[in-house]
């Protein structure tokens, strides 16, 4: 007989525009438990920020990772699904500081790929003009981080069938099919 498994705990990173919201959603609605866009907890202040063009900096990005930190303790139990960019290790480190357990999908694709999708939805507060910043920011996952890593150059529910294949609910190290 199987141990039963907790409901999975994940954080959907990578940088602005890689569908963290978009699969966030449709990975939470697959999995059946709460999604939260970790966009809407970032302080006013912050939005406004982005907003004029300027990049967010660890003294920036501190609250909102605390706000998210304090969703995925509360969410420990039951699972859930929470979009945040997680840029830096140390970002992750803080965010597995409220819940250890938690995995993360990092969304990765080329420039080129993501600032199409960018271009494809004007309003939104982030300008395209920040995805430089974001990719110099970005640490991919290290060895030792619980997480998976997909190619976001495919259809969403490709990318939610690609989690439900591949990932574990107990810490295990990054694993990646890039080549
Ligand atoms: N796999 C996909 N295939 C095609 N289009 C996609 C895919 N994933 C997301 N998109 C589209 O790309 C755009 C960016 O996606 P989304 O807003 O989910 O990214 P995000 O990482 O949440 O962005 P941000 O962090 O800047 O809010 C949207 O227009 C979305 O519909
Ligand atoms: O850490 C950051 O710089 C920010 O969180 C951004 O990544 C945005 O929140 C987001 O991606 C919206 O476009």
């Amino acid at each position: 007989m199987s141990i039963p498994q907790p409901a999975p705990l994940v954080v959907v990173m990578g940088v602005s525009g890689s569908g963290k919201s978009t699969v966030g959603a449709a990975l939470a609605q697959r999995l059946g438990v709460p999604f939260e866009d970790g966009d809407d907890l970032h302080p006013p202040a912050n939005i406004e920020k982005m907003s004029h063009g300027i990049p967010l900096d660890d003294h920036d990005r501190h609250p909102w990772l605390e706000a998210i930190g304090e969703w995925l303790a509360s969410h420990d139990e039951r699972g859930g699904v929470i979009s945040s960019s997680a840029l830096k290790r140390k970002y992750r480190d803080q965010l597995r500081h409220h819940a250890h357990r938690v995995q993360f999908l990092h969304l990765h694709g080329s420039r080129e790929v993501i600032a199409a999708r960018q271009a494809t939805r004007p309003g939104h507060f982030m300008p395209p003009s920040l995805l430089t910043s974001q990719f110099a920011t970005l640490e991919p996952l290290a060895p030792d981080e619980h997480g998976l890593v997909v190619d976001v150059a495919q259809p969403v529910d490709v990318i939610v069938q690609e989690y439900v294949d591949r990932a574990v609910t107990s810490p295990q190290p990054p694993t990646t099919e890039e080549s």
